[in-house]
C-alpha cells in the first residue's frame, strides 16, 4: 500500500512524495518574464513532489490575463531558468504549465489588439486581468473572440512544440498542457463551446482531436516521459459546458493511453470549488484510462485535504494529489502534513497582482516556532 509521503516515479524522474503544487495564476510576473520574486517564491516550495508552475502561455495570442509568464521570449525563458535552477539546488522537481487561453483573453492583451481565437466565436460570459492605462490592475470582460480557420491549426501546434523545447531547455523536469477550465483545449473538448462543422468539431472523435494532436506535437518533441496534461471533465470554470461530459473524456483519455504519457491530472468537480457540481464517474475515467493500458501517474486535484489525500493514494484511487491554495499559504506543506501540524490561512486579497505581501512572506514552520 503507498502512502502520500513515498517517492513516486513520473516518466523519467523520481519524485520524493506524491504531494504536487497545483498550478496557481499569480500575476507577478510584469512583461510575461519571470523576475527573481518568482525565484524566490518557487524554490520556497521546492519540497513538494512536484511543483507545477502557474499556466505559462506558448504564445501572445494564448495569452490571456496579465503579468503572467509567458514562455515565449528569450528573456522568459533565461528567467525561468533561474527559477528552474533555484528548485533544483533545493531538491525540487518542477514541470511548467502550456497554456493558450483561446477565447479567454482580452483583446487589450492580443497582439495588435486583435480578437482572440476559439474554436468558435462564442464569446465566454467570463472575465480576465488587465492592466488599465493608469498601471491599476483590474478583472474585465473577456473579448468577442474569432474562429480559428482551420489552416491556422498547424501553426498553433507548432507554437505547443516550440514551447515543449524551450521548456526543456529552460531545464524543466516536465511540461503539463493545460486542457482544463475553459481555456482553448477545453474548448475544442466541449459541445457548447465548439459548434465547429469541421474534421475539429460536432463527433465526440473530432472534438478530441486538437487535444490529441497537442499532445502528439509535444511527445514527439519532448518525450511522453516528460509529458504530462490537465483535465476538468465537468468544471464550470470559465463559460465551460458540455451537456455529457463522461463520454467525450472517457474517448479523451482512451485515446491517452496509446502515449505513455508521464502523468494525467484531473481536476474533480467545479474546480476551487464543489466536488459534486455534476455527476460524474471519476473511478471510470481512470478505469478507461488504465483498461487501454494507460500507465501514467494519475494526479487528483480539487478540496482535498491532508486526510483525504492519504485516503485517495493509501486506497490507490489516486497515486499522487495536487494542491493549490493550501501551498500558497504553506511552502512547507509537506512537513506540515507529515507533522500533521496547523496550516496557515490564505489571504485572498493577495492572490492576483501584487509583490512579495501573500506571495514569499508566508511563514514556515521553523519560522513559526
Ligand atoms: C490558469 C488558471 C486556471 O487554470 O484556472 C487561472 C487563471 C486565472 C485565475 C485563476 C486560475
Amino acid at each position: 500500500m503507498s502512502s502520500l509521503f513515498d517517492p513516486i516515479t513520473l516518466g523519467r524522474t523520481t519524485l520524493a512524495n506524491r504531494i504536487a503544487m497545483a498550478p496557481l495564476t499569480r500575476n507577478r510576473s510584469p512583461g510575461a518574464i519571470p523576475n527573481n520574486l518568482n525565484v524566490t517564491y518557487y524554490e520556497q516550495r521546492a519540497s513538494a513532489g512536484l511543483i507545477i508552475t502557474e499556466g505559462t502561455p506558448i504564445t501572445q495570442q494564448g495569452q490571456g490575463y496579465a503579468q503572467v509568464p509567458g514562455l515565449y521570449l528569450p528573456e522568459a525563458i533565461e528567467g525561468w531558468k533561474r527559477v528552474t535552477s533555484a528548485v533544483h539546488s533545493a531538491g525540487g522537481k518542477i514541470a511548467v504549465q502550456l497554456w493558450h487561453v483561446g477565447r479567454i483573453s482580452h483583446t487589450s492583451l492580443q497582439p495588435n489588439g486583435a480578437a482572440p481565437v476559439a474554436p468558435s466565436a462564442i464569446r465566454a460570459k467570463s472575465k480576465t486581468y488587465i492592466i488599465n492605462d493608469d498601471g491599476t490592475g483590474a478583472f474585465a470582460d473577456t473579448s468577442e473572440p474569432r474562429a480559428l480557420d482551420i489552416s491556422e491549426i498547424p501553426g498553433i501546434l507548432e507554437d505547443y512544440r516550440r514551447a515543449a523545447r524551450a521548456a526543456v531547455d529552460a531545464g524543466f523536469d516536465a511540461v503539463e498542457i493545460h486542457a482544463a477550465n475553459g481555456y482553448l483545449i477545453d474548448q475544442f473538448l466541449r459541445a457548447d463551446t465548439n459548434h465547429r462543422t469541421d474534421a475539429y468539431g460536432g463527433s465526440i472523435e473530432n472534438r478530441i482531436r486538437f487535444a490529441i494532436e497537442v499532445v502528439e506535437a509535444i511527445v514527439n518533441e519532448i518525450g511522453a516521459d516528460r509529458t504530462g496534461i490537465r483535465i476538468s471533465p465537468v468544471t464550470p470554470a470559465n463559460d465551460a459546458s458540455d451537456p455529457d461530459p463522461q463520454p467525450v473524456f472517457n474517448a479523451l483519455v482512451e485515446k491517452l493511453a496509446a502515449y505513455d504519457l508521464a502523468f494525467i491530472h484531473v481536476i474533480e468537480g467545479a474546480t476551487g470549488g464543489p466536488r459534486d457540481n455534476l455527476p460524474f464517474d471519476w473511478a471510470g475515467l481512470k478505469a478507461a484510462y488504465r483498461a487501454k493500458g494507460g500507465k501514467a501517474v494519475w494526479m487528483v486535484n480539487n478540496g482535498y485535504d491532508r486526510d483525504m489525500a492519504i485516503e485517495a493514494v493509501e486506497s490507490g484511487r489516486a497515486d499522487m494529489v495536487s494542491f493549490g491554495k493550501l501551498f500558497i499559504s504553506n511552502p512547507d506543506l509537506v512537513q506540515r502534513f507529515k507533522e500533521n501540524a496547523p496550516l496557515n490561512e490564505a489571504d485572498r486579497n493577495t492572490f492576483y497582482g501584487g509583490g512579495a505581501e501573500g506571495y514569499t512572506n508566508y511563514p514556515t514552520l521553523a519560522l513559526s516556532a
